[in-house]
This record gives C-alpha cells, sequence and structure tokens, in this order.
C-alpha cells in the first residue's frame, strides 16, 4: 500500500529518520511509537504527501508520491491531524460533506450518495444528531469524532491517523480503535495511525514502528517490537508489561 525507501527525515540540524526502508502492506495496522518530538507527526505528514521528504522517497501504491495528481491521492489516502482549527461557520454536515470532493471531479454539488455517505460516518462515529451544529460550538471529543467521520466519508483504501484517541472519552477510545480494526480486518483498509497509550495500540496493531528521534527506528510485527524491553528503550522510561485475559496491558514504572 505504502512504503518508503531510505527515508530521511530531517528538522534543521537534528535528523529525526535515517534511511528508513518499510513496507505497509493491505489490511495492515501500523501504530507509530516514540518520544514527544521524535517525529512521528513529521513522519506521517510526509507519507500524506505534505511535507518533502529530506532525502528517499516514499511510494504509494509502487508509485512515487510525488507523481500523484492531488485529487487522485485524495482517493487515495486520508488523513487525520494532530490539531485543527475552525475559523468559519461550517456545520458539521458540511464539514464530512467535504470529504468527499475528491469523488466530484468538475462538478461542485454532492449528490445524494455523498448524503448518505456523510450521514452514514456521522453515525459510525455516534455524531449524527450533530449534523447541523456549528463545528465551532463543538466539544473537543465532539469535534474530534467529527474529524474521524470526515476520514471516514472520504473513503479510501489508507488511513493515516495522527493521535486519534485524542480528546475521547473511555468509551469512544474503545469504539474508535475496534472500528479502525475492523476495517483493516473486514475490509482490508491499511491504518497507520500514532498514539501514546500503549495497551490501545497493542490491541488493535498487527505491526508497529517505533521511532528514537535520533534517526534510529525498528518496525515489525507488533509482538516482535511491542516488547516491554524494547519499549523501555525507545521510550526512555522502564515500562513493565502485565496479562489480562487475552490483552497485554503496558504499565510504566514509578519514579
Ligand atoms: N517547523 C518546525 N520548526 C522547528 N522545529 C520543528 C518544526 N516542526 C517540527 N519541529 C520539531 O521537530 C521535532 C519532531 O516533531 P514532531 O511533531 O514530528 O514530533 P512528534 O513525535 O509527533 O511529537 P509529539 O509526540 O509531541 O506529537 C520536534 O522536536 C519539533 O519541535
Amino acid at each position: 500500500m505504502i512504503a518508503t525507501e531510505r527515508l530521511q527525515l530531517r528538522i534543521g540540524a537534528r535528523t529525526l529518520i535515517q534511511d528508513l526502508d518499510w513496507q505497509v502492506r493491505d489490511g495492515e495496522c501500523w501504530s507509530i511509537i516514540g518520544r514527544n518530538g521524535a517525529g512521528k507527526s513529521t513522519l506521517m505528514r510526509t507519507l500524506a504527501g505534505l511535507r518533502e521528504p529530506d532525502a528517499g522517497r516514499v511510494l504509494l501504491q509502487d508509485r512515487a508520491l510525488r507523481e500523484w495528481p492531488l485529487e487522485a491521492l485524495a482517493r487515495q489516502r486520508a488523513f487525520l491531524a494532530q490539531s485543527r482549527s475552525d475559523a468559519f461557520a461550517y456545520t458539521v454536515i458540511e464539514t464530512v460533506l467535504s470529504a468527499r470532493h475528491p469523488y466530484h471531479g468538475n462538478s461542485y454539488w454532492e449528490n445524494s450518495d455523498d448524503h448518505q455517505i456523510a450521514l452514514r460516518s456521522l453515525a459510525a462515529m455516534e455524531v449524527a444528531d450533530l449534523a447541523a451544529r456549528d463545528v465551532r460550538t463543538l466539544s473537543g471529543g465532539e469535534r474530534q469524532r467529527v474529524a474521524i467521520a470526515a476520514l471516514l466519508a472520504q473513503d479510501t483504501p489508507l488511513l493515516l491517523l495522527d493521535e486519534p484517541a485524542n480528546a475521547l472519552d473511555l468509551a469512544h477510545q474503545v469504539s474508535v480503535m475496534g472500528l479502525l480494526a475492523r476495517l483493516c480486518r473486514e475490509q482490508l483498509k491499511t491504518v497507520v495511525m500514532i498514539g501514546h497509550d500503549l495497551s490501545l495500540a497493542h490491541g488493535i496493531s498487527t505491526h508497529a514502528l517505533l521511532l528514537m528521534g535520533d534517526g534510529r527506528w525498528l518496525a515489525g510485527a507488533r509482538d516482535d517490537v511491542m516488547q516491554a524491553a524494547i519499549l523501555s528503550d525507545f521510550l526512555q522510561h522502564p515500562i513493565d508489561t502485565v496479562r489480562h485475559g487475552s490483552r497485554t496491558i503496558f504499565i510504566p514504572r514509578e519514579a
């Protein structure tokens, strides 16, 4: 689905990621994990095509990302940014409908399919009752769920999500993560997401990419990579794990 070849990302004199050779296949769900400032969002923006690599390249469906026309790219990948600012008085439904524009070619207006898809996406995020509200009046968690609804409405094979659990209450964190896992499993969508909750990430991911923030990285199948000793090293804090039924829970050791 998406791959990088010898990707290098730098900020000023600092190398965040060095020689990243990474393949993400259809139906896989990847978590990107690292400390604050390790380069997770910078990588995500690069994968979305919003930032040029400093060296190497990103390939989407075996074609260099930079060669994709914008509208075709928008039918391939949807991107949930970490923060958004709403300057204008759009309603919730207008916000989600705008995610359908990549399917309109030259026509400006949405059709009834677009409306149905938008309403379905709002319902999946349990915000259908907010459809007529001005987005600027929503709570943080409601706004996040509307943004995820827009991402779903874009209906792309690749979903890039920068901290999707941000601002969500416990129940919605669980339901959003469950939905993403189902999209991978049942519809072979590909998910790449950033998250700081290791237990939540472990619960849904098939793979993980760890970033050290100094160029070093480690990518692989979830259980090869999400081990207490390895995570402790990458996150620079001792971590223990406990098993709870079929789940693995990660616990940061107290100072
Ligand atoms: N435009 C910029 N100018 C200067 N420094 C920048 C810029 N953009 C990013 N950085 C720096 O690059 C580093 C990586 O930033 P990035 O947002 O990718 O980190 P992150 O891993 O997503 O962190 P977090 O967990 O805090 O979201 C940080 O130290 C950040 O301060």
